[in-house]
């Protein structure tokens, strides 16, 4: 790899370091050099070079992109720890967090449990349409509630790993010299997105260790959780690093216009009237035809990748919306008539797989278990009342209250001797739970994990048929995962699943916080919020499109721009889909509605 001067000057700088540059103009991969060149410098027994990103596919990103870099010798990659900031918070957490109050045993709240824990607090609130008022009573409740399940239990949320770290290291001089002891160089990704909570770490880092910043002001999509303008200037002023810019290379696309098309996007301007590796197209606003328009170009994307032989090809379809990544799939999944289906995997919201997992788990438990049945229960309510993650629907809400009113009104009702109401909302429920306990498991945990799906799916309770229906996207028991693997051992060593439940549970959170997820190969779908920092070698971009009803102005869900209004054209719109259209290697595809296509793309 031939270094581009900015990158040489990122090599020859030892100072603090801020290194600026557009979607794929390096600043990763020199940043994995720079690292190494530091471990085969400076770095004594013991210590290490911390490589702190948001997301887990930046950091399995980075952890290829190291394992590719040739030129580092094995025992330098060693030496790069990379870390995302959840993971590295919560190690500091476990081992210090006595030190501001917490009980010495935590335990980590996965985004699925904390949905259960704050589903109460939320449910005294309306849905939609809060009053400034409400908003900030709600905040407040929430905030009440995490602290409480913090303080009291242990349980600690994602939210507040930053400020109880923040508070921990700015109490004590010790810790922070502790950590940068172990970790002299810190590199933090994606710095423009870091919000006031996590910048108070990084200043407390800072104090003794030299930091390497990565940055792309415009590649800002963080703004509504935190993320601030200013924060580079602030950097500047504390840390007063060597100010490195790389912005006009672009390695990612190079021979083609998507990066220039990305920047073009942001000004509002289009300098070209057509762009080397842009292709804009649209489909008619009903699901039908826009559905059959999508496929029709991810089949010729993927015959593309196939005859180029592009070694692992990927293709990202990036929608607006988590509502549009569902409907995508299902249509991949089951395209309309005529059409092939297509293997894919769906970067859905995993709160209702992972609750529905869990529900399954006890299912494979044998139901001689003491209070398996109120347990089920439980967990049935579990389901409802976090499926919704931290948007609960007033119908999940109610769903999981009436399950359990009804089951405390049967244990009632047996408890005086009479039988069970004909016209319990639960009769189904137990008719399938029933049917379980029938099943004859075999001791291999894919098989009977399915046996146990399908007799949901197809028994005759329609929550039971949901839960099925999501836990497909749970991909934890594939082939030689850890988890078939204890849960295998669980069988052996008892002749039964005696602890189904803890091992998937304990399973997630491994998962949660495992780096070496395997790179994003095949037709993969996202929210496009979900694509940053990542690289695919085609990209479709797909909307939502205006919905007609009587009487009614369109409905203009699910689009780029919200309401594809031009008054919400506004710079983060912009930087977003920028973001998004940068991510393709070869090819970018935008399909818009013909009747109104998005407001972006319009001079
Ligand atoms: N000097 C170089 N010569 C050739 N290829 C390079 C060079 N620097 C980086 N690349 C390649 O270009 C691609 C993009 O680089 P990289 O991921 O480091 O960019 P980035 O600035 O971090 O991007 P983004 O901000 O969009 O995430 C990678 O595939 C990388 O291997």
């Amino acid at each position: 790899m031939r270094l581009s001067e900015g990158q040489k000057a990122v090599m020859a700088s030892d100072k603090n370091l801020l290194v600026i540059g557009g979607p794929g103009s390096g600043k990763t991969t020199i940043s994995i050099l720079k690292a190494s060149e530091i471990a085969q410098r400076e770095i004594a027994p013991g210590q290490k070079i911390l490589f702190l990103s948001f997301a887990r596919a930046t950091v399995t990103r980075v952890a290829e992109a190291i394992d590719a870099e040739k030129s580092i010798p094995a025992e330098y990659k060693a030496l790069i720890e990379v870390e995302t900031y959840h993971s590295f918070f919560w190690k500091i957490l476990k081992t210090h967090g006595y030190l501001i109050g917490l009980p010495r045993r935590l335990t980590l709240l996965t985004p699925a449990g904390e949905a259960v824990a704050m589903s109460e607090v939320r449910s005294a609130f309306p849905i939609r349409s809060l009053t400034e008022d409400q908003k900030s009573a709600k905040r407040d409740a929430e905030s009440i509630q995490r602290t409480r399940l913090a303080n009291e239990d242990g349980k600690v949320c994602f939210d507040l790993y930053a400020p109880y770290v923040g508070k921990i290291l700015e109490g004590s001089v010790k810790i922070r010299a502790l950590i940068s002891t172990r970790y002299p160089t810190i590199i933090l990704d994606e710095f423009q997105d870091t919000n006031a909570a996590q910048w108070s770490v990084v200043k407390a880092l800072g104090e003794f260790s030299r930091l390497i910043s990565l940055a792309d002001p415009e590649q800002r999509i963080y703004d509504w959780i935190g993320a601030d303008p200013a924060r580079l200037d602030q950097f500047k002023e504390i840390f007063h690093p060597d100010v490195i810019d790389l912005s006009t290379d672009n390695h990612r696309s190079r021979g083609t216009d998507i990066a220039v098309f990305g920047n073009d996007i942001l000004k509002g301007q289009f300098s070209q009237s057509s762009y080397e590796g842009i292709d804009i197209a649209t489909f008619e606003a009903f699901p039908a035809p826009a559905v059959t328009t999508l496929i029709t170009t991810l089949y010729a994307a993927r015959s593309r990748l196939v005859t180029a032989k592009v070694k692992d090809w990927s293709i990202a379809v990036l929608v607006p919306t988590k509502k549009l990544t569902r409907l995508v799939s299902d249509a991949l999944r089951s395209p309309p008539a005529g059409l092939n289906g297509i293997p894919h995997s769906a970067a859905v919201e995993m709160e209702a797989p992972i609750l529905g997992a869990e529900l399954i788990a006890h299912l494979l438990q044998r139901q001689n278990q003491p209070n398996h049945f109120s347990l089920f229960i439980d967990l049935l309510c579990n389901y409802f009342l976090g499926k919704g993650g931290g948007d609960p629907t007033q119908t999940a809400l109610k769903e999981a209250s009436t399950i359990r009113r009804s089951y405390e009104e049967n244990i009632q009702r047996e408890a005086e001797g009479r039988a069970l109401r004909q016209r319990n909302v639960l009769v189904n429920t137990i008719s399938v739970y029933n049917k379980i306990g029938t099943l004859s498991l075999v001791g291999d945990p894919d098989t009977d994990w399915k046996l146990v799906r399908e007799t949901l799916a197809e028994g005759a309770c329609s929550r039971l048929k949901e839960i099925a229906n999501e836990v497909r996207n749970v991909r934890l028991l594939e082939r030689g995962s850890q988890l078939r693997q204890d849960l295998a051992q669980d069988w052996r060593e008892n002749g039964s699943y005696r602890n189904a439940l803890e091992i998937v549970r304990l399973a997630f959170v491994k998962d949660h916080f495992s780096t070496n997820t395997r790179p994003e190969s095949g037709v993969v779908v996202m929210n496009m919020h979900k694509a940053k920092g990542k690289q695919f070698d085609e990209v479709v971009i797909f909307e939502g499109w205006p919905i007609y009803r009587k009487g009614q102005p369109p409905f203009n869900g699910d689009r780029i721009v919200r309401f594809n209004s031009r008054e919400m054209a506004d710079s983060q719109s912009r930087q977003n889909f920028r973001v998004s259209i940068t991510r393709g290697k070869r090819r970018t595809t935008i399909l818009t509605p013909k009747v109104d296509p998005c407001v972006l793309l319009i001079p």
